[in-house]
């Protein structure tokens, strides 16, 4: 992986940062990533993340999802950390990325429409939840099990649970002697990728999920006390570095259709694990070169409070451009698609700086299993030492906690602080008279 910080060095204007400034965070980045290795060290909770692709046990996953491995598709049941990582992992690599269907909202149409759409007979259902507490996932599952029987297609032998040791979704599979992948020990949902809870969907569609260990392990090698070595920590410490300087938004603009959902993965790991006391970036999501005809124009000449964060693999498949004759389009003649995407990135990279607003390349060699597992980690480890820099808790999300127990409480009729404050919040309506 290779990381370009040029065009948010030099930036005049804020949110710009010098090479100076640099040289002084590369201290902070030496202390951090000692405090990363120890946690490593001692598997401490969060930092475990950084140690999935060596304790990963690729052929447990393939044991399990053994039964299974001749389905047509696979229904993810899961949300959050729980579903982001199989999706974006399936998005990108799987040779028919539909053949993954993922149900993690609770959107009663979409829900009947996809089941509607799906052959059971065919399907393999992937139920996810590492806390198996989770509302939307266990309404999911028992409604899916339900049409499966309404439907008289035996769903206990096409289930595969990953879950923690206790809670319901546990006991659930338990009752049904269901084969079950444990969530490792240590390890948020959202830095869980790189493990059965990510792996799952990969194994069944094809995909080489040893070279995507193999790739997040490259990563890990990586891992060094120098920023200037170390793409991983060179792309954190210029995000935080950025957001000190006003930079509240990052921009996560991959040029490649394939890493479209890579981008709601990295929404849910930046808005998580940074979002806390009054710091954090908020994540926005973009794709090029679709969002240059749709949102650039606010990224260059909006408020200064954003980073761009453009992904592209090096090596793209060769679609050339028929040459039409026409004097107007010479410009395409003999081009290729890859080769326009490209001009579009550069230019994209080139129209922000020329307006003194940051942005960071990251490049990977190509968009294989190995290369995305090595970027799936180093945005992790990124994230990390972007945590330690700030000085917060990267590893836990009491905000939205707070929200999973009102809306439980709200169902089961329970008095508590948050149902309270749920029916004392406030209002102001305004209707149409009807
Ligand atoms: O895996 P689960 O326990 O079902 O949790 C699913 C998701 O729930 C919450 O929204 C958490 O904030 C997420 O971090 C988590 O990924």
């Amino acid at each position: 992986m290779h990381v370009d910080i040029g065009a948010a060095l030099g930036t005049v204007a804020e949110p710009g940062i010098d090479e100076a400034e640099l040289e002084e965070l590369d201290e902070r980045v030496a202390e951090a990533h000692e405090r990363i290795a120890a946690g490593r060290g001692d598997d401490e909770f969060g930092y475990a993340a950084l140690n999935l692709p060596e304790r990963t046990d690729a052929d447990a996953i393939r044991e399990a999802v053994s039964p299974v491995s001749d389905a047509e598709y696979v229904l993810t049941v899961g949300i959050g950390g729980s579903a982001l990582g199989a999706k974006t992992i399936t998005a990108a690599l799987a040779e028919d990325p539909e053949r993954h269907v993922v149900l993690d909202n609770v959107d009663p149409e979409h829900v009947e429409r996809t089941l509607s759409d799906l052959p059971l007979s065919e399907t393999a259902v992937n139920v996810v939840s590492k806390s198996g507490t989770t509302a939307e996932t266990l309404a999911n599952f028992l409604v899916v099990r339900d049409v499966y029987e309404y439907r008289d297609v035996d769903w206990t032998e096409r289930t595969v649970v990953t879950t923690g040791e206790s809670g319901p979704l546990r006991e659930l599979a338990d009752e049904e002697d269901l084969p079950t992948l444990p969530v490792p020990d240590g390890v948020p949902g959202r830095f869980s990728a790189l493990s059965s809870v990510g792996l799952v969907p990969p194994a069944i569609l094809g995909v080489d999920i040893e070279e995507l260990l193999a790739g997040g392990a490259d990563a890990a090698d990586g891992l060094g006390p120098s920023l200037f070595e170390t793409p991983a920590y060179a792309y954190g410490a210029v995000a935080y570095a950025l957001e000190e300087r006003g930079a509240a938004v990052n921009a996560f603009m991959p040029y490649a259709e394939r890493l479209e959902v890579f981008a709601e993965w990295f929404a849910q790991l930046w808005a998580e694990s940074l979002g806390k006391e009054g710091r954090g970036q908020t994540p926005a999501r973009a794709l090029g070169a679709t969002d240059q005809h749709s949102q650039l124009q606010l990224y260059r000449a909006g408020p200064r409070d954003k980073v761009v964060t453009v992904v592209r693999p090096r090596e793209r498949a060769d679609v050339p451009v028929p040459d039409a004759g026409h004097e107007s389009l010479s410009y395409l003649a003999g081009t290729d698609l890859g080769e326009l995407l490209d001009a579009e990135y550069d230019a994209t990279v080139a129209s922000l700086s020329a307006a003194d607003r940051p942005a960071v390349e990251i490049e990977i060699d190509s968009l294989d299993a190995r290369s995305l597992g090595e970027l799936l980690y180093a945005t992790e480890a990124a994230c990390v030492l972007v945590g330690e820099l700030a000085g917060v808790e990267t590893f836990t999300q009491p905000a939205v906690e707070w929200g999973k127990r009102a809306a439980r409480g709200l169902l089961s009729g329970e008095d508590t602080e948050e149902t309270r404050t749920v029916d004392e919040r406030p209002s102001y309506l305004i209707s149409d008279g009807d």
